[in-house]
């Protein structure tokens, strides 16, 4: 492996294939301040990275989670609807992926995501991460702190958290280092197992709150009478994950999201 320096970025080589890590360059922290680092200490860059991403952010209001579609074999024929159908941000998240095969499959979703001009996530792991070029860094309670995972990527990278009370929510809109939350699940769902339903409650209540940063509801939703009433909850941005990944036809299903969204 050969680290190229390069417009501001740092490409690593891997068997004749160039990975841009787009968020490194900022200086790296040092291993013993790790979790200790103050927001301040993360200035954007002057790549102007940073205020895309976020301007793409701002925009979104469908994010889709998807596997790698080992099974069927269809992953970058699947990421070209989803993004064609209407999905701003796609996350890989495929807990049974070892950290190579992650790799690979992240390599596909951000050569489709550079192709639509959309944004792309990696979900729990800031290390895949960091050598995937990673859009967006998606975090859940239990995994990463926002300092952590800021020390690790730097300020370029969108970062987000799951939350599922109102309490949590309001935290994560006062976190500096984070730049989205999402709330749920507002439903039971098969696609998280043993993570009871929080109703629509929390959604209205964040709603109230008028938070200062975007955020998503998620869990148990779909097209029609179950995205209304999360949107007349307050919602405006949803994450799904059946809802598109398990359609005939994951353009129309991701158009029908839309069409409801906007
Ligand atoms: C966009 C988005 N929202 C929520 C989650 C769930 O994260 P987490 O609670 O850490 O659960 P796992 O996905 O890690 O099982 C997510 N991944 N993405
Ligand atoms: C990852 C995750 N975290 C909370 S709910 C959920 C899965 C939502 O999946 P679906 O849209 O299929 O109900
Ligand atoms: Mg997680």
């Amino acid at each position: 492996m050969r680290a190229l320096s390069y417009d501001g970025m740092i490409r690593f080589r891997f068997s004749g294939r160039h990975v841009a890590l787009s968020a490194l360059s900022w200086a790296p922290a040092d291993p013993s301040t790790l979790g200790r680092m103050p927001a301040s200490s993360f200035a954007p860059t002057a790549s102007g990275v940073r205020a895309h991403r976020r301007a793409l952010l701002d925009d979104a209001r469908l994010y889709v989670c998807t596997t790698a579609r080992t099974e069927t074999g269809d992953l970058e024929s699947f990421l070209d609807a989803a993004y064609a159908g209407g999905v701003d941000i796609i996350q890989l998240r495929d807990k049974g992926l070892e950290a190579r095969a992650e790799i690979e499959a992240l390599q596909v979703l951000a050569r489709v995501a550079r192709r639509h001009g959309k944004l792309f996530a990696v979900n729990d792991r800031a290390d895949v991460a960091a050598l995937v070029g990673a859009d967006v860094f998606h975090v859940g309670q239990g995994d990463l702190t926002t300092t952590q995972a800021r020390t690790l990527l730097g300020p370029d990278v969108i970062i987000g958290r799951s939350t599922h009370s109102a309490a949590q929510a309001a935290e994560a809109d006062a976190d500096a280092d984070l730049d989205y939350f999402c709330t749920g699940p507002v439903w039971e769902t098969p696609t998280k197992p043993g993570r009871s339903a929080v109703g629509l409650d929390p959604l209205r209540t964040v709603s109230n709150l008028k938070t200062t940063k975007p955020w998503f509801a998620i869990g148990g939703i779909a097209p029609g009478p179950r995205l209304r009433e999360v949107t007349d909850a307050g919602a405006s941005r949803v994450v799904v994950v059946r809802a598109v990944t398990e359609a005939d036809d994951p353009a129309a299903a991701a158009q029908a999201l839309r069409t409801q969204l906007d």
